[in-house]
């Protein structure tokens, strides 16, 4: 079917079409004729049109927007948008914009995977294999999306080198070949394990479950409490090994791939984000809109064990170290300015340690001369301020230079206060 003509748009936008006037805003955006674009826009949310009420909502996601974006996004479902689906679940699922509801999160998000919506799926199967790594509609709800999605696609290519994964060689070989296709930055690592891997069961994807899968997932998936190594005490710092699995590390690395753009540091005078070559590692920010349930429990997950309330969390951030790549030493305080008015101090910080295929690249505090490097899935906090609640010197730190391989890491600032609302 041929594409409308900007003219044909027109003429269906004026008798009042709600989907004409979505795809004239987009064409008129696009051609940089915003004013115009923000009118249509408007008048086909205005009629209910789904996929204009989740992009205005996408608008909405700042701490005094998020009521609004949730009652636009709830009128985007009632439309069957897809995506409004996925993204309210994370409000509900965080208590933004309304109460914490986890088995509203789940319904909604469990509603697009039973529309076919493969990031949907996907989301729900990193949620079944929390209790059981080996979960059977978790792995085949992974199978039925993987050729579909590449966030997907790698976990299942992890899991078939790990001999988790049901799929057979010949799909993960396929999804392998795709993410090479399409330079997914952590391939390399997926096709070294997958040379060597294990010898998984084959696995037929079947129709999914939906009644069992819903009674497994009415409760939120709890981890297991796992115990601090204590490294230092000025300034405090904890490891916890095996936080995560390899499959959740290939999880967020293949969610953040697509995101990731030059780190940035704040400009000490001014407190703007600005480029630098005392970090000159790439960051992939997941703010809400890039969230879904399964990063979302790995945020709480992550809160836990920084001792924090998960929503004085700024976002998680994906860092990406390739060879030479550093943060020279520095502290994680904020400059005064409103971002530091808006939720406090940074008064702990949280990483992640996604992979360990590189030499070099320690995390290391320079004071107590302490290096660290974790294990895949292994967590280190640190609190950045002293007892009285000022900033602590000891707390200043770099991320050594990678020798060999690439670094991928997850970092959490927690904030003083709510950083939400
Ligand atoms: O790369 C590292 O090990 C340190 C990262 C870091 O300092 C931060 O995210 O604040
Ligand atoms: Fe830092």
């Amino acid at each position: 079917m041929q594409a409308p003509s900007l003219s044909e748009l027109k003429q269906h936008a004026e008798k009042g079409d709600a989907r004409a006037q979505y795809m004239l805003a987009a064409q008129l955006s696009g051609a940089g004729e915003k004013q115009e674009a923000e009118r249509w826009l408007n008048a086909a949310a205005a009629q209910g049109f789904g996929d204009a009420l989740y992009t205005l909502a996408t608008r909405r996601l700042d701490h005094d927007g998020l009521v609004a974006a949730a009652e636009m996004l709830a009128r985007a479902v009632q439309d069957g948008s897809t995506p409004a689906r996925r993204l309210l679940g994370v409000l509900h699922a965080m208590g933004l914009g309304g109460a914490r509801d986890w088995s509203e999160a789940v319904a909604l998000v469990t509603g697009a995977a039973q529309a076919g919506d493969p990031a949907a799926m996907r989301e729900l199967s990193m949620l079944l294999f929390v209790a059981d790594r080996d979960d059977e509609d978790g792995a085949n709800l992974l199978a039925t999306a993987a050729p579909r999605d590449p966030v997907a696609g790698a976990v299942a290519v992890r899991r078939f080198a790990l001999g988790r994964s049901h799929a057979d060689s010949a799909s993960a070989r396929a999804h392998l070949e795709l993410l090479e296709r399409v330079q997914y930055p952590h391939a390399m690592s997926l096709r070294a394990a997958f040379d060597k891997h294990a010898s998984p069961q084959r696995f037929q994807p079947s129709p999914p479950d939906w009644v069992r899968i819903a009674e497994k997932l009415e409760q939120e998936p709890a981890a297991p409490a796992i115990a601090p190594e204590v490294l230092c005490e000025t300034p405090p710092a904890r490891a916890f090994r095996a936080v995560f699995s390899p499959e959740e590390c290939e999880y967020v690395i293949a969610a953040s791939a697509r995101l990731l753009a030059p780190s940035q540091i704040s400009d000490p005078r001014t407190g703007a984000p600005v480029q630098d070559p005392y970090r000159t590692s790439l960051t992939a920010i997941l703010s809400l809109v890039d969230l879904d349930l399964a990063l979302v429990m790995i945020n709480r997950r992550l809160a836990a064990m920084a001792g924090m309330p998960p929503e004085n969390g700024e976002c998680l951030g994906v860092l990406y170290y390739a060879e030479g790549h550093e943060y020279r030493p520095h502290c994680d305080w904020l400059p005064p300015g409103p971002e530091l008015d808006r939720g406090g101090q940074r008064a702990a910080t949280a990483l992640i340690y996604l992979n360990d295929e590189y030499d070099g690249g320690e995390t290391h505090f320079l004071v107590p001369d302490l290096a660290f490097k974790g294990g895949a899935g292994d967590v280190l906090m640190f609190e950045n301020l002293s007892e009285n609640g000022d900033p602590a010197p000891h707390s200043r730190h770099a991320g050594r230079p990678v020798r060999e391989g690439k670094k991928w890491l997850g970092s959490t600032w927690y904030r003083e206060k709510n950083y939400r609302h």
